[in-house]
């Protein structure tokens, strides 16, 4: 038997199941998708990870998201000590919690007010009450393999985590509020136009990522986005764009600015907070007034525009001001996929790489991923021994064939190259 290579990381997570559900914090980190033991994180620098064990892997889990700088920028780390010792939390507003209000309502086209929460999911529920509060109808449409946190009303046929699982639809979520909840097809507008030609007026929003990025990296279909639009304004839906992985991603101005459609109401989360737990909903003044104290709808929280993650999320949209740095996101992702897409036809792999700026997913597949079910059909048996073959040659992926691959201002040419390396090595294996 080999020695591990990570006994620390198993001692802990041996210890970690005893007390913890599945050992961690969140279900996609438990690697149910790959098997073995989940990397436990001891530090990070730059697109460098570095475990318990004293193991280095190029990051490209990035935390999910959120660290479009990459681990512990300077900049992000200082703005965090110096909010630190200025204190913590107070319960009363703040002067960074304007600004960082003030760059999203500047960045993000067709907003006119945000509300800061914790997370991304305290986004995606709050906007889903506004929706349902500002229309006065119950149900609501999302999509397939979407993943909008885990409130109840979204766990229904979920991407991320649950896809991962295999449980797209959890227990304990009430059938009757369940039933709200109406699914199509990601990308599928026809099937969108039959829903709304039945259930249209009894919608009160559509929710959707408008680029996925919960079941890998799918981009919009040319006119979906626009279709919904339409579809909404017809029938009076809140068209709700989730954009807590896109937002300040995939461009400053998120897939709202990339791709055109102006959506009523927009989430975010993950890198505006640079690091630290926020999220925020967003949109148009009519519907946002109806917000308390303002209006009648009720949402609140103790933390919520906490000095620290203001900090870090001021810093972090700061940092992105300087010129080139979506440049630089773009170049970056372009680079891997050719490079993968090249070691794929060399190795003769079927290889289809979603990709939109810096968020990219490589799917075994021989034809473009454009839906769900193309998803489900991609080949995730070779997926999970890619997944290892790059992990022993110091690449971390997210434990998912469902998770998409993020990378940083942080991933230079030395990261990217080992990347593109290791990725023609572990495609020659699974060939
Ligand atoms: C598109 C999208 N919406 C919502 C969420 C929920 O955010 P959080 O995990 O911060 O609750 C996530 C990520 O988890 C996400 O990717
Ligand atoms: N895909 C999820 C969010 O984007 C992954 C984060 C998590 O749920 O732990």
């Amino acid at each position: 038997m080999t020695a591990s290579r990570r006994p620390k990381s198993d001692a802990l997570f041996d210890a970690a199941q005893k007390i913890v559900p599945g050992g961690v914090n969140s279900p996609v980190r438990a690697w149910k998708a790959v098997g073995g033991t989940p990397v436990h994180a001891h530090s990070g620098a730059g697109c460098w990870l570095t475990d318990v064990d004293g193991n280095r892997y190029v990051d490209l889990v990035m935390s999910y998201g959120p660290l479009i700088l990459g681990h512990a920028p300077a900049r992000t780390t200082a703005a965090i000590v110096e909010a630190a010792a200025g204190g913590t939390t107070f319960g009363a507003p703040t002067e960074r919690e304007l600004r960082l209000a003030e760059r999203i309502v500047e960045y993000v086209p067709g907003v006119d007010r945000v509300r800061l929460v914790n997370s991304g999911t305290e986004a995606t529920m709050s906007a889903l009450r506004l929706a349902r509060a500002a229309t006065g109808r119950d149900a609501f449409l999302k999509f397939n393999g979407c993943y909008h946190g885990h409130g109840d009303s979204f766990l229904v046929k979920a991407g991320s985590g649950a896809l991962t699982l295999g449980e797209p639809d959890s227990p304990g979520v009430p059938k009757a509020l369940a039933e709200l909840t109406l699914v199509a097809e990601y990308n599928d507008t026809d099937e969108v136009r039959r829903v709304f030609a039945e259930h249209g007026d009894r919608l009160a929003a559509v929710f959707v990522e408008p680029i996925a990025g919960n079941m890998g990296t799918v981009n919009p279909a040319p006119g979906f986005l626009e279709a919904l639009r339409e579809l909404c304004d017809a029938h009076g839906v809140v068209l709700v764009f989730d954009e807590v992985m896109t937002g300040f991603r995939v461009a400053r101005g998120g897939a709202i600015e990339r791709l055109g459609v102006v959506p009523d109401l927009v989430t975010l989360g993950k890198v505006i907070g640079g690091g630290l737990p926020i999220g925020a909903y967003a949109g148009k003044d009519e519907l946002m007034r109806q917000i308390a104290p303002l209006g009648k709808v009720y949402q609140a929280g103790t933390l919520s525009g906490n000095p620290l993650a203001t900090a870090a999320g001021l810093a972090t949209l700061e940092a992105l001001e300087d010129r080139g740095a979506y440049e630089c996101l773009e170049d970056a992702g372009a680079f891997v996929q050719a490079g993968l897409e090249d070691a794929a036809r060399a190795a003769g792999v079927p290889l289809f790489v979603g990709r939109c700026g810096s968020m990219i997913c490589p799917y075994f597949a021989a034809e473009p991923v454009t839906r769900f079910d193309d998803v489900m059909a991609s080949d995730r048996e070779r997926w999970v021994r890619f997944f290892h073959v790059m992990l022993d040659e110091g690449v971390l992926l997210p434990p998912s064939p469902f998770e998409a691959w993020f990378l940083s201002t942080a991933h230079d040419t030395e990261a990217l190259e080992h990347i593109v390396r290791a990725g023609a090595k572990a495609l020659q294996s699974v060939a």
